[in-house]
C-alpha cells in the first residue's frame, strides 16, 4: 500500500518535516517541506526504484544506502507534528550489505531503525533522529560505541554482534530501558550508572572478568553470559533484578546473590559450582522459581537434584526440568522428616529387626498386649527439669515408680552413673543393639543416639513397679506407635529467657546445643497445640519447685492416691461400674490411667468393651487403618462430651487450660492438614484431653478448647443420655450415692476391669525376688545438678 500513491511516498520523505522544525532536532541538511524539487526527486527516485531493478541491484553492491531504497522500506505509517502530516516511521534495512547509510541524515522523523546484519561502520546518522525510539544496529562492523548524539527518546538499542572494546558514558541517553551489547569486546561495563530507565542489559559472550559499574540500575534482567567471571558481585544494589543469566563463566560461588529478592530465575549453566551448600546463598529467595546448573561439578554429587529441591523449596523449574511434587516431599522426608515420619521409620527399623530375631518363648513380666504396662513418660526439650522431675517423683514414689534406665552413645556427664542415668555405650554396640532387635524406640538428638530397650521395661517391672522415662518428641511419637500406652506428661518452659539461662548455667551444652534446645520449645507447644490430647498433662517447668508439686499432685490424681487418702469413693465407684470386674478383684496396688482410657469415639464396635480382640496390637492397628472420623470431627465431638462432662461433675477449667491459648477456629484446620499417619498416633491418646480434665482435677492443656465449642444438640443429647443410663446404673456401694463416672466409651476398649488399669504388675515385687536380684538396682537419685556444679563431659 505504501508504494501505491505519489502522496504516501512523500509522507517517507525527508522533506515533509525538517529537523528545524523540531526543537529537539540537532541540526541536519534537510530540505524543508517548501521545497517541491525535494519531493519530486524522490518520487522520481522510488518509480526509478521500482522501475528497475537493476539500479537497486547496483546500489547493493556498492554498499551504499540510497533514497529509494529507504522509500521502498518504510512502513508504519502515523501522524506527526503539528500539522499532523502522515509519515513513515519504521525502517527495516537488514541484510542489505550496506557499509554507508549517511543518507538517513534526512530522515529525521524515523522511530524504529532496523540495520542487522550489514556492513555498517557508522551510525552517526542516528544523531538526525530525534525521535528514534529503537535501533537495530546489531550484526555489523561497529567499533565505535554509541558514536552518535543522544535522540532523546531513544529507548532500544541493539549492538550486538559488532567490534566495539569500550564503553563510554551513556547519561545522556537518559530514556534508554534496554541495551543489547552481546558478542563485543568490552572487558569492563562503565558508564551507566547514570541509566536510570536501563531495565534490561546484555552483555553476554564479552570479555568482562568482573562485574562493576552497574550501581543500583532498576535493572530487571541481566545477562553476562559468556563472560571470564570468576564470582558474583556487585549486583547487591540491584533490588530490582528477576532474571539472571550468568551462564558459561566460572563462577565457584552463588554468594553475592542473597539480596536479591525479586530474582524469580538464575541461569548459572557451565560454571564451576561444587558444592550443594552454595544453595544455601540463595535460600532466602523466596520469589526463585527456575534455576538452572547444568554442567556444574556440583552435579555429580550424590543426591545432588533432591538436595537442591529441598534447599530451594519455592523452586518449580530446576536445570530445566520440572520440580515435581513427589520430589519436594522426597527432599523433605529425607533431610528434614517431620515427627511423624522420624517415629514411623523409627518404629519400622525396631519392628522389623525384633520380628529378625529367632523367635524364642520370651519370659516377661509384662502384661500382654491386651493389658498394657503403666508407665509414665516426661518430656519437654532438653535441660527443661524432666529429668530431675524424674528421679525426684521416683524417690518419693519408689513403692509405685522407678526410673527406666535407657541407652545412649553419649558419654556420661560428671555425676553420671552408667546403669543409673543411662547404659553408656559405644556407636557400635548400640548399632548391633538395633540389629538384636532390642529397641522399642531410638532416637538421634545432639550427634547421639538414644534408645529404650525392651529389657530395660522389662527390668523395671520385674520388681513390680511401673516405669518413669524421660524423652524428647520424637522419642513420644515412636513410642506412641508401639504397644505400650503410656502417660505423658510435657514440661515445657514458658520463659524462655529463665530458660536460657538454666542451660548455661547447667555449663555442659555449646551454644549452638542451646540455641537448638530451645528453639525446639516451639516445637512442642506447636505440638500440643495442634494435636488435641497428645500429652495428658501439660506442666511448665520455668519454677522446678511449682512443677513438682504439680507433677506430684498429677500422679497422685493418676494413681488415685488423694481419692484413698481422703476417704473419696471415687475409685470404688469405677470399680463397681466396670463390666464383668468384681470388688475383690481389684487391683492391690494403685494404678495408673492408661494414655487410651478416655478413648471417646461413636463408633460402638471401637468400643464394645466385650470385644477382648480389640486389645490385641495388630487389631488395634488395623482398627486405625480404618476409615474414621476425621480428627477436627473428633475432637470437636471431643470437646463437647467434656463440655457436658464438666457441666455434669461440676467442675470449671483448670488453671493449666489457659497455659496455651488455642482458637477453636484454628486447631481444627491445622488437624486437617496433618497425615493420615499423624491421625493414627493422636487418636490413641487424643482422648486423654478430655479424660484428663474430666476425671482428674488438673486438666490437660487440651482444656483449653473445652469453653470455646458450641456445643452441638445432638451429641450433648447422645452424652446425656449415656451419662444418665451410667449414674442410674452405678451406685456407688461405699456411699450409696450415684457415682460419676465417665461412659463405657471412655474406658480402654475391651477394658474387663476399672476403667483406670492396668494395674502395676505385683507377680515378683516379692522379698525373695528382690534378694535374689544380683544387681538391685540403684536407688533413683537426682540427676545432674542445675547451677553448673562442676559439670565435665566424660
Ligand atoms: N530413649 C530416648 N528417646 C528419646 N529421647 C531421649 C531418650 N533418652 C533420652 N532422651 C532425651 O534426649 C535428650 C538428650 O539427653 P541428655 O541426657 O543428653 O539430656 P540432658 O542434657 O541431660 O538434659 P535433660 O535434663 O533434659 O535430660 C533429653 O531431652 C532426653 O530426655
Amino acid at each position: 500500500m505504501k508504494e501505491t500513491t505519489s502522496q504516501l511516498f512523500s509522507s517517507a520523505s525527508p522533506s515533509c518535516c525538517p529537523p528545524e522544525s523540531h526543537p529537539d532536532a540537532p541540526s541536519a541538511k534537510a530540505p524543508s517541506c517548501d521545497e517541491p524539487e525535494g519531493r519530486d526527486m524522490e518520487i522520481k527516485q522510488v518509480t526509478l526504484c521500482k522501475r528497475s531493478g537493476e539500479v537497486k541491484q547496483h546500489t547493493k553492491k556498492n554498499g551504499v544506502l540510497t533514497a529509494e531504497m529507504v522509500s521502498s522500506c518504510v512502513s508504519h505509517l502515523g501522524q506527526f507534528g503539528t500539522g499532523l502530516q502522515h509519515l513513515y516511521h519504521h525502517l527495516s534495512l537488514p541484510s542489505r550489505n550496506l557499509s554507508d547509510i549517511s543518507i538517513l541524515c534526512n530522515y529525521v522523523n524515523l522511530q524504529k531503525l532496523e540495520l542487522q546484519h550489514n556492513k555498517i561502520k557508522d551510525l552517526s546518522c542516528v544523531s538526525h533522529m530525534p525521535y528514534l525510539v529503537i535501533l537495530d544496529a546489531s550484526h555489523n562492523e561497529i567499533f565505535n560505541f554509541f558514536g552518535f548524539q543522544p535522540p532523546k527518546n531513544l529507548k532500544e538499542v541493539n549492538l550486538c554482534h559488532n567490534h566495539m572494546t569500550k564503553m563510554k558514558d551513556l547519561s545522556a541517553y537518559s530514556s534508554l530501558s534496554k541495551l543489547d551489547l552481546d558478542y563485543n569486546r568490552f572487558s569492563e561495563i562503565s558508564g551507566l550508572e547514570q541509566c536510570c530507565r536501563l531495565t534490561h542489559l546484555s552483555l553476554a559472550h564479552n570479555k568482562i572478568s568482573r562485574i562493576s559499574g552497574l550501581g543500583s540500575l532498576p535493572l530487571t534482567y541481566l545477562c553476562l553470559k559468556g563472560n571470564q567471571l570468576e564470582r558474583i558481585e556487585g549486583l547487591e544494589n540491584l533490588k530490582n533484578l528477576q532474571v539472571l543469566d550468568l551462564s558459561m563463566n566460572s563462577i565457584t560461588s552463588l554468594s553475592g546473590l542473597q539480596n536479591l529478592c525479586l530474582l524469580g530465575s538464575i541461569n548459572l549453566e557451565k560454571n564451576l559450582i561444587t558444592e550443594i551448600q552454595e544453595c544455601k546463598h540463595i535460600h532466602d529467595l523466596f520469589l526463585l522459581r527456575d534455576l538452572s546448573l547444568l554442567g556444574n561439578p556440583v552435579q555429580e554429587q550424590q543426591d545432588y537434584r533432591l538436595s537442591v529441591v529441598f534447599l530451594l523449596q519455592h523452586l518449580t523449574v530446576l536445570d530445566q526440568e520440572k520440580v515435581t511434587a513427589e520430589e519436594k516431599v522426597s527432599s523433605v522426608n529425607k533431610y528434614d522428616p517431620p515427627l511423624e515420619v522420624v517415629a514411623a521409620r523409627d518404629h519400622m527399623t525396631q519392628l522389623v529387626y525384633q520380628l529378625n530375631q529367632p523367635q524364642v518363648l520370651y519370659d516377661s513380666t509384662l502384661p500382654g498386649a491386651d493389658s498394657p504396662y503403666p508407665m509414665l513418660v516426661l518430656t519437654g526439650p532438653q535441660g527443661g527439669g524432666k529429668r530431675e522431675l524424674g528421679h525426684r517423683l521416683c524417690q518419693e514414689f519408689s513403692e509405685y515408680f522407678t526410673y527406666g534406665i535407657c541407652h545412649t552413645t553419649r558419654g556420661p556427664y560428671y555425676g553420671e552413673e552408667n546403669g543409673v542415668d543411662y547404659h553408656f555405650v559405644s556407636d557400635e554396640d548400640f548399632q548391633n543393639m538395633i540389629y538384636m532387635g532390642k529397641f522399642i524406640q531410638t532416637m538421634h538428638y545432639g550427634g547421639h543416639r538414644f534408645g529404650l530397650t525392651r529389657d530395660a521395661i522389662e527390668d523395671v517391672a520385674r520388681e513390680g513397679l511401673a516405669c518413669c522415662l524421660h524423652m524428647e518428641l520424637e522419642g513420644v511419637f515412636s513410642l506412641k506407635k508401639s504397644y505400650f500406652e503410656p502417660r505423658y506428661i510435657l514440661f515445657i518452659p514458658t520463659q524462655l529467657e529463665k530458660y536460657t539461662d538454666r542451660l548455661k548455667n547447667r555449663g555442659l551444652y555449646t551454644p549452638a546445643q542451646i540455641n537448638m534446645a530451645v528453639s525446639r520449645v516451639e516445637l512442642y507447644a506447636d505440638t500440643n497445640s495442634k494435636r488435641l490430647g497428645f500429652f495428658d498433662n501439660v506442666i511448665p517447668c520455668d519454677d522446678l519447685e511449682e512443677a513438682y508439686q504439680t507433677l506430684r499432685q498429677v500422679v497422685k490424681e493418676y494413681m488415685l492416691l488423694e481419692e484413698q487418702d481422703e476417704g473419696e469413693n471415687i475409685r470404688a465407684s469405677h470399680g463397681s461400674t466396670s463390666i464383668g470386674h468384681e470388688p475383690e478383684e481389684k487391683p492391690p496396688l494403685p494404678v495408673l490411667r492408661s494414655g487410651s482410657d478416655t478413648l471417646t469415639s461413636h463408633s460402638a464396635t471401637a468400643l464394645d468393651p466385650s470385644d477382648l480382640s480389640y486389645r490385641n496390637y495388630f487389631t488395634k492397628i488395623q482398627a486405625e487403618l480404618r476409615p474414621q472420623k476425621n480428627p477436627a470431627e473428633l475432637a470437636s465431638i471431643r470437646r463437647r462430651e467434656q463440655l457436658v462432662r464438666e457441666a455434669i461433675v461440676g467442675k470449671s477449667p483448670g488453671v493449666y487450660s489457659q497455659l496455651f491459648k488455642r482458637s477453636a477456629q484454628t486447631t481444627p484446620s491445622t488437624l486437617q492438614t496433618h497425615d493420615l499417619g499423624s491421625h493414627f498416633s493422636e487418636d490413641s491418646s487424643s482422648s486423654d484431653e478430655s479424660h484428663a480434665s474430666s476425671v482428674l482435677s488438673v486438666p490437660s492443656s487440651a482444656g483449653a478448647l473445652s469453653g470455646l465449642a458450641e456445643p452441638d444438640i445432638s451429641v450433648l443429647g447422645h452424652t446425656l443420655e449415656t451419662l444418665k443410663d451410667q449414674t442410674m446404673d452405678s451406685p456407688c456401694p461405699d456411699t450409696g450415692q450415684l457415682a460419676i463416672v465417665s461412659p463405657p466409651s471412655d474406658r480402654r476398649p475391651g477394658s474387663n476391669v476399672m476403667p483406670v488399669l492396668p494395674p502395676i504388675p505385683t507377680g515378683r515385687k516379692t522379698p525373695a525376688a528382690l534378694s535374689l536380684d544380683p544387681s538391685p538396682r540403684p536407688s533413683p537419685r537426682p540427676a545432674v545438678g542445675e547451677g553448673g556444679n562442676s559439670n565435665v563431659q566424660g
